[in-house]
């Protein structure tokens, strides 16, 4: 068995694996990782190997400590990877972001992909039927839009996700949900179409905490997937360990 961890900007992902198969998950607060990473390793006692991918702010003692429980495997840009990667910074590509694309030439080989994870940010990542990376985009996520318009303004009140009723926002806050949830949409579906124009076959995968709220609304095509990145890791680990 094997242990996912994934560490967001916003939650920590953990997953357990048996081969491909996904048998549990659940999302916790950082400060909590390790109480639940220690139950479940007394829950899962054939667990044995994890893979990590952090781009939050997970401490290197936390690490050793569960260095001490598993064999562990820690992404980053040395890894050995199924694609090739043309990103013009591979060492500051963001890990999630490269067990995305994992998981995208696992899942859909030699197929034109771009993956969109909508977390703490929207990241968008390409990677061609060639299985070439070439990069994407980086832009607020949902949360982080609605906390801009109240952090960075005198009179704008911080309100949870919701769906606009209209396009034309009545009150101040069906005003920020249009302006937000629809600017997102907006943003997702523009995005799949400009990609579209040049790779007409494209296959489009929407991931990320805000996934499920934001797919009913989009015109696009695509394909809901909440567990794409734990897939990914998982999928890495695999690859790098022949099991
Ligand atoms: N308490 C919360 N704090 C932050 N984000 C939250 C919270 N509750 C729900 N969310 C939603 O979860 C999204 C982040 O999802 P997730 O994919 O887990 O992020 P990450 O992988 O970056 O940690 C946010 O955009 C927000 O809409
Ligand atoms: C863009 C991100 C902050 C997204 O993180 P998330 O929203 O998934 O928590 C992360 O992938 C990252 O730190 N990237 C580094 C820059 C880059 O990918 O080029």
């Amino acid at each position: 068995m094997n242990l996912i961890i994934d560490v967001g900007n916003s939650f920590v992902k953990l997953a357990v694996f048996k081969g491909k198969k996904l048998k549990y998950k659940e999302k916790v607060k950082l400060d909590d990782a390790l109480v639940n990473i220690k139950a479940l390793k007394k829950k899962y006692n054939a667990i044995e190997k994890t893979i990590i991918s952090s781009v939050g702010k997970l401490k290197k003692t936390d690490v050793k400590a569960i260095a001490k429980f598993f064999d562990v495997l820690v992404l980053d840009s040395k890894t050995k990877l199924p694609f090739k990667n043309l990103y013009k910074t591979p060492e500051t590509l963001g890990v999630d972001r490269i067990a995305l694309v994992c998981s995208a030439v696992n899942q859909f080989p030699h197929k034109n992909t771009l993956i969109i994870d909508a977390g703490t940010c929207i990241t968008y990542d390409f990677v061609t039927s060639d299985n070439e990376y070439l990069g994407g985009a980086i832009s607020p996520g949902l949360r982080m839009r609605y906390k801009s318009l109240n952090n960075l303004t005198a009179n704008l009140p911080l309100l949870e996700s919701e769906i606009p009723n209209d396009i034309i926002g009545n009150s101040t806050d069906e005003s920020i949900h249009s302006g937000v949830v629809n600017g997102i949409l907006k943003e997702i579906d523009g995005v799949i179409d400009t990609y579209k124009l040049k790779y007409s076959d494209l296959t489009v995968i929407l991931t990320g905490g805000d996934a499920k709220f934001l797919s009913k609304q989009l015109k696009s095509s695509i394909f809901a997937n909440s567990n794409f990145l734990l897939e990914g890791l998982n999928y890495i680990l695999q690859f790098n360990t022949n099991e």
